[in-house]
């Protein structure tokens, strides 16, 4: 596959004149070197649909206006402001990383116009504050990423290797076992989370690459050193664009171009070198007490002068000459882009990078699983609360289930409905416990899913195929030592089997109620009230034919209802005891139980759609 070998790093490693880094060689820039071109785009964050009686008559508020520029091949263009003038949107607008709002304009990467497919592949986004996993290592975190990006008959012992040049190159081989940490488990300091994240843009050998303020919240000798390491990617013919406040002048020297936005317009675009004369002719004169890069600060902090500095750029030879080249690029009219629009030289196709779901799901187990099994918190949440319950269960109906034990038959015909009552409901109001975890990790789904590493089916089934793997031994044991502590009848399988796979319907019924709830407040509301609520449904507390005729249907939703009747049938078919358990209950005598069991495996891939859905088609995001 061309490119299969290509390396993760050669970004890094490649020596000018284009040699090559452990994989095969790779002629420098020789594909995938896409520019950037957009004209006149502008970005509101209202939406274009709706009636405009409903809309009412408000104008539009644009936010960004006229946008028009490119950025080349080769080149560091830094997107200067002052805050809230529109850099990061403008960014997330050309890496279509914009969920809000409407985008007018045109954007163009070489040939092709702007897709998200486009983006996923070709576009690396270095976010300001990225969700990374915390209790990964650099070294996972990036082998993790690499497993997920690069295509999938890459040897692994060669992926490891050139990602250690890629730590090597920024600076991170001699933390690569430290943990990535966050504000509670301290890891990597913040300019070692700042190189991780840049290593995580370059992974897939992005022909672009966005970073939105790399250097916020590091000391100036940090900033300078990782804007040296930007510098070395953009001089590898890649595209790179940078967001960023405050640059020392060391870092402006750095720039190629310069990109100022001030209220959402341009105030100047053209070489960085060039931006101080440039505003000395629309009346922005340079205060020599500051260096350039301090004084562009200021300046852009001062809403009074920017009209006139916008409005000079917008009528000025440098804007049109800025407009005829987007224009010439767009066309595919370019002599220097030799027919490849937007600067970009003509490119090679691209290594196929997508991968099956199963190869997703594989790489997902294979680095996150190991974490969380040896994750004492992970682990204690899971069988804690099912060791507690066997033990308390079993301390208080020792010997019960069986009437020749000592038990009355009338006492041992209350405990064992109890029992197997509290043995479903149990599992559903644990469930409780597997929605943190979807919901702290939403930042993290939603940051690897727009950097296009997985769908949402591989991350689903990931965390179910982790939760069952736990959920087994730790059933079994649970149903063991009740099923012989109590003295309870009928098939231990079919009664561990019910177990399993009411615990299983839990786990997906808080996905699903993590998925669509908009916080953990509201999700561990929601949860209990329904699994309440189901309590009354169930059979025990009123028997099916007593429920009011207006109360029938929720019977039908009601998964536990399903499974406390197969483990009563399971428990008392077929028993030649002096009482009508099944009777008293409503429950059906004659019918199968191995049925009941089949209505309950039905709830399962129910709230696994339904949980897939809504995570496939929600915006978690709004940006
Ligand atoms: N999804 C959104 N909905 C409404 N307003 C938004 C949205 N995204 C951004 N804005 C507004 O757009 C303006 C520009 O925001 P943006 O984050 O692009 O600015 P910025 O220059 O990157 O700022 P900073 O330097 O502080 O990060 C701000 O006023 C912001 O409040």
């Amino acid at each position: 596959m061309e490119g299969e070998k290509a390396s993760v790093v050669s970004a890094m490693d490649v020596e000018k004149g284009g040699v090559v880094t452990g994989g095969t060689p790779r002629a420098s820039g020789s594909a995938r070197s896409f520019g950037v071109a957009f004209d006149k785009v502008r970005w509101t964050p209202q939406s274009s649909g709706g009636c405009p009686c409903v809309r009412g008559k408000k104008p539009r508020e644009w936010i960004l206006s006229s946008i028009t520029g490119y950025f080349e091949p080769g080149t560091l263009t830094a997107i200067m402001g002052a805050s809230g003038s529109g850099k990061s949107s403008l960014l997330d607008i050309l890496a279509k990383r914009k969920t809000q709002g409407t985008v007018e304009g045109r954007i163009f990467y070489g040939e092709n116009p702007l897709t998200t497919d486009f983006a996923r592949r070709h576009v690396g986004y270095v976010e300001q504050s990225p969700s990374l996993i915390a209790n990964l290592t650099a070294e996972e975190m990036l082998l993790y990423t690499a497993a997920l990006q690069r295509p999938a008959g890459e040897d692994p012992a060669w992926q490891k290797s050139e990602i250690h040049k890629l730590m090597d190159r920024l600076g991170l081989l001699g933390r690569k076992d430290v943990i990535v940490g966050d504000a509670l488990a301290k890891g990597l300091s913040g300019g070692e989370t700042k190189r991780v994240t840049i290593a995580l843009g370059m992974i897939r050998e992005p022909a672009v690459l966005y970073l939105d303020e790399p250097t916020s919240g590091l000391d100036s000798a940090t900033a300078n050193e990782i804007m040296k390491l930007v510098k070395d990617i953009a001089d590898d013919d890649r595209t790179v664009a940078t967001s960023i406040h405050s640059p020392t002048a060391f870092c402006f020297g750095l720039f190629d171009n310069l990109f100022l936005l001030a209220s959402g317009r341009v105030a100047f675009f053209g070489r960085a070198a060039e931006a101080e004369e440039f505003l000395g002719t629309v009346g922005a004169a340079r205060d020599l007490s500051y260096t350039t890069s301090e004084w562009l600060v200021e300046l852009l902090a001062q809403p009074s002068s920017l009209a006139k500095i916008t409005d000079g750029y917008e009528k000025s030879g440098l804007a049109r000459e800025n407009d005829e080249k987007v224009r010439r690029l767009q066309n595919m009219e370019s002599p220097e882009s030799g027919g490849a629009a937007a600067g970009g030289r003509r490119r090679r196709p691209v290594a196929e990078t997508k991968k099956s779901f199963f190869q997703e799901v594989r790489a997902l187990v294979k680095f996150r699983t190991p974490r969380n099994y040896t994750d004492g918190a992970y682990l204690g949440s899971r069988i804690g609360d099912k060791i507690l319950f066997m033990l308390v269960i079993v301390s208080l109906y020792w010997g019960k289930g069986k009437p020749e034990g000592g038990a009355s038959y009338a006492s041992s015909m209350q405990v064992l409905p109890s029992v197997l009552f509290m043995v479903v409901v149990l599992p559903a109001f644990g469930a409780a416990g597997y929605m943190p975890s979807l919901m702290m990790e939403r930042p993290i789904f939603v940051r690897e899913r727009a950097d296009g590493n997985y769908k949402v089916i591989s991350y689903l089934l990931y965390k179910v195929v982790e939760e069952f793997v736990v959920t087994v031994p730790v059933s079994l044991l649970f149903c063991v030592v009740i099923y012989y502590g109590v003295g309870m009848h009928g098939s231990l399988a079919l009664f561990w089997l019910i177990f399993l796979v009411t615990q299983n319907i839990g786990i997906v019924l808080a996905y699903l109620v993590a998925a669509f709830s908009p916080s953990v407040d509201s999700a561990n509301a929601f949860l209990p009230c329904y699994v309440t609520l189901c309590l009354f449904f169930v059979g025990l507390l009123i028997p099916y034919g007593e429920i009011p005729v207006y109360w029938s249907w929720f019977t039908y939703i009601t998964f536990l209802r399903y499974s406390w009747t197969a483990l009563m049938m399971n428990e008392f078919q077929g028993r030649d005891i002096p009482f009508d358990v099944l009777g008293l209950f409503s429950i059906p005598s004659d019918e199968s139980k191995w049925a009941y069991f089949g209505y309950t495996c039905i709830f399962y891939p129910v709230f696994f759609l339904g949980a897939y859905l809504i995570m496939s088609f929600r915006k978690y995001v709004k940006r």
